[in-house]
């Protein structure tokens, strides 16, 4: 067993509960939290922010490992500060969701986030949230989660996140962006979305967030990692 902190890797598509129930983890584990999406966002809105065509993979590769951005815990959570703007809620958004996942198709871009996402493992943990941590940022990873829940269930829960944010949202529009993200990350050449040969696939459709996050301590305790 090498001697490196434990990973928790949870992948799975847009609204499955990955976020929530990694922030959930991460507080009770008191371990560290990667959210690899928010990265992708970042990148995809600063791209935008500058004009640059997404489709120019080398342009969009170099905002990418040369993003100039922080994260700033605060009482109420943490705020992202791009090029000393706070862009919190606005990579937030389903527009900027969408860049992110255009932006997440190119090699490159992948390449160049790797190692920014590798460097999240320390001790005593880290819990990782994203669509690859099991099958390529972390394929050593301790625990391996394949979270998913069907379209409907996650165009339902964003379109209630949306609207408790105060956002404007129609439910249909919301299932089919859905659809369109799980198509462009299931089929993308590189990295695409799928369980690792090794995850525990969980269904949340008809799960609480606690029964999810009790399903996941299980296999913690059931490897002795606490
Ligand atoms: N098992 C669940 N049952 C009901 N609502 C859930 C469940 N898991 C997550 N949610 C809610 O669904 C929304 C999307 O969850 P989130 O964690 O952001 O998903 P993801 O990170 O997979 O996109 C949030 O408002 C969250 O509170
Ligand atoms: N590890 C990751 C994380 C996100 N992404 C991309 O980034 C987009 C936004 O990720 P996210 O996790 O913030 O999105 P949600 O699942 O919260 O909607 C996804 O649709 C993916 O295309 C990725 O390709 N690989």
């Amino acid at each position: 067993m090498p001697d490196i902190a434990p990973v928790i890797t949870i992948d799975g598509p847009s609204g499955a509960g990955k976020g929530t129930v990694c922030a959930k983890l991460a507080e009770v584990l008191g371990w560290r939290l990667l959210d690899s999406g928010a990265l992708y966002r970042i990148t995809g809105l600063a791209a935008q922010r500058r004009n640059v065509d997404l489709e120019d993979e080398e342009s969009v590769a170099s905002i990418a490992a040369n993003l100039d951005v922080m994260f700033e815990p605060t009482p109420v959570g943490v705020r992202v500060i791009l090029e000393g703007d706070d862009v919190t809620d606005t990579i937030r958004t389903e527009e900027v969701g969408s860049l992110a996942s255009q932006v997440a198709a190119l090699p490159a871009v992948r390449a160049a986030l790797l190692q920014r996402q590798r460097d999240f493992r320390e001790a005593p943990g880290v819990i990782a949230d994203g669509r690859d941590m099991g099958t390529v940022v972390f394929t050593d990873a301790t625990v391996k989660i394949f979270l998913t829940a069907s379209a409907e269930e996650r165009g339902r829960r964003r379109y209630e996140q949306l609207r408790q944010k105060g956002f404007n949202a129609s439910l249909p529009a919301l299932i089919e962006d859905i659809r369109a993200r799980d198509e462009r990350d299931s089929t993308r050449a590189v990295a695409p979305l799928r369980p690792a040969e090794d995850a525990l696939l969980i269904d949340s459709t008809s799960r609480s967030i606690d029964e999810v996050c009790e399903l996941v301590m299980n296999q913690v305790r059931n490897l002795g990692l606490i």
